[in-house]
């Protein structure tokens, strides 16, 4: 390959014997201060001979013609170690005079570098942006291959910002980086907020003892057992406790037994191997399992677990493995459970119901959740929380409850707990003509069987129907379960309803499990 003379007047390293030109000079006046990764990497990984290359000038020649565009080019061998790099392309990446990087695996000079895949597959990556120090790069990487055609490395020429037609591509994939990174920083902030303990509200000395204990659990890394009625707040604790714990950095995955068809539980669990059914969904699907790698998995209404899915889920709590749909390969996971129940699992356990031995296994650390009406001093509080975060009109400042209307709903017994609290509040907000809420309005938004007239008070006659249309199906909702004895399967199919349906009224109306 023919060389320009400002090139034979570089430095020029031997690379496998032959002689190996540089080819910007400038840089060699100037002097760059080494990145302290590659300091460290020269330190501990340096090859003290040079390692078998392609042939270097071949494949320069061969692409002799693109020259003029790239700024930059570099040549690993089979084992994505450096072989050669020019000097518009060690300026670029900021490396020294003195650095010799031939040797070195090209991610310890380039952390992004993607030669090492195009070496293994053989294939080549065209087009590429490759981000090095804040700069986005577009690169491009072919593999070499010797006379009997094997693979023995890779060429890869930078684009940087003299093609005038990569532009508009920078531009946007910058413009996409930053609303990525934007939203990324909203939603953390959203999560730690939405989820932290602060944001489980209460005063009473019941919620700080519960408060201490979900600190110190989350400290900890066993299974935790979350047991109250429905709407005391399980989920929000388990999010919390994830959110304190070592695990926050991973995911936090939620499965509800109870609004899970029995017959998909396995497939959400453990995940499906590609081709496990026939027919259209022949793709692999991760389960949950799978999902909260690193993290935690919240089973919800863990009573409701069928029992064979009950023995799946020992085995890998004492293994640690998950074995897919389909699927003979066993896969290693690590994740935390925690459990919530509003049923007395012990009960379940004693009726045969619920297994003995995964019940010790998740009950390591057991927390109970009391009930609203055994803290109704938080009603003030949570009034305050909750109306917060209910709608208001845009002229209006903010929702003021009266002294009179807390204290009638410190008369209520709470069934449903706070979520229950959260839906009057809503229902007597979108009844109330101004940002006062009084007695006359709880009134009105309290359920029809605790003795108050629903739409009593007036407001527009749409939201009076609803108010009944929602009333008629919650007291059929508590008939069906009371005809039936409390079994939710069989309440549900008397009111012709799917399971998870039922579970879906029964938390919109705070009807306790
Ligand atoms: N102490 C609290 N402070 C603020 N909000 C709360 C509190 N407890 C519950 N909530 C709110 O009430 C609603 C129900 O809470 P959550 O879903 O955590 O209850 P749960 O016990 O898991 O119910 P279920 O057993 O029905 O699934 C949520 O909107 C939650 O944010």
């Amino acid at each position: 390959m023919a060389m320009r003379k400002s090139e034979r007047a570089g430095r020029s390293p031997t690379v496998g014997g032959a002689q190996v030109f540089d080819c910007h000079p400038a840089s060699r006046t100037r002097s760059v201060r080494l990145r302290p990764e590659i300091r460290k990497a020269v330190m501990d990984n340096k090859e003290t001979s040079h390692p078998a290359q392609p042939n270097v000038e071949q494949a320069l020649g061969a692409f002799s013609l693109l020259r003029e565009y790239f700024q930059g080019a570099l040549i690993v061998d089979d084992r994505a170690r450096i072989t050669w790099i020019d000097q518009r392309y060690r300026e670029l990446l900021g490396l020294p005079d003195d650095f010799d990087c031939y040797g070195l695996p090209v991610e310890q000079v380039i952390p992004h570098s993607l030669m090492r895949r195009v070496v293994e597959t053989g294939r080549p990556i065209l087009v590429d942006i490759m981000e090095f120090d804040e700069r986005q790069l577009v690169v491009c990487r072919i593999p070499l291959k010797d006379n009997a055609g094997s693979v023995n490395g890779a060429i890869g020429f930078v684009f940087y910002d003299r093609v005038d037609y990569l532009a508009p591509i920078l531009e946007k994939f910058e413009h996409l980086r930053k609303q990525l990174s934007r939203a990324q920083a909203a939603l953390t902030r959203e999560r730690a907020t939405k989820y932290s303990l602060q944001s489980f509200v209460g005063t009473s000395d019941a919620v700080r003892d519960l408060k201490a204990q979900v600190r110190r659990f989350a400290l900890r890394d066993g299974a935790a057992l979350l047991s109250g009625e429905t709407g005391t707040g399980k989920e929000l604790l388990a999010h919390a406790i994830h959110q304190q714990s070592d695990r926050a950095d991973g995911p936090f995955v939620a499965v509800n037994m109870a609004a899970v068809p029995e017959a998909l539980l396995e497939a959400e669990f453990f995940g499906v191997a590609p081709g496990a059914y026939t027919g259209a969904d022949r793709k692999a699907r991760k389960g949950k399992f799978e999902l909260a790698h690193g993290g935690t998995l919240f089973l919800d209404e863990i009573g409701d677990m069928p029992i064979a899915i009950q023995a799946k889920l020992l085995r890998v709590l004492q293994e640690g493995e998950i074995e897919a749909l389909g699927s003979n390969a066993v896969k290693k996971v690590d994740v935390r459970i925690i459990a919530a129940t509003s049923q007395d699992l012990v009960a379940k356990v004693d009726d045969r119901s619920f297994r003995a031995d995964l019940y010790y296994r998740i009950a390591v650390l057991t927390i109970a959740v009391p009930p609203l009406r055994d803290r109704l001093e938080d009603i003030q509080v949570l009034c305050d929380a909750l109306l917060e975060k209910t709608p208001r009109a845009s002229d209006q400042r903010g929702w003021v409850i009266e002294p009179e209307a807390v204290a009638l709903l410190q008369h209520h017994d709470w069934p449903g707990n706070v979520r229950e609290l959260a839906n009057v509040l809503e229902r007597a907000a979108a009844m109330a003509p101004s940002e006062i809420i009084g007695a006359e309005l709880i009134r009105s938004a309290l359920p029809a069987r605790h003795g108050v007239s629903p739409g009593a008070r007036p407001g527009t006659s749409a939201a009076a129907l609803s108010t009944r249309l929602a009333d008629a199906e919650r007291d059929a909702i508590l008939e069906a379960l009371e005809a039936c004895g409390g079994q939710k399967q069989a309440a549900a199919k008397t009111l012709g309803i799917s399971r998870s349906q039922f579970y879906e009224k029964l938390k919109r109306y705070g009807i306790a499990g």
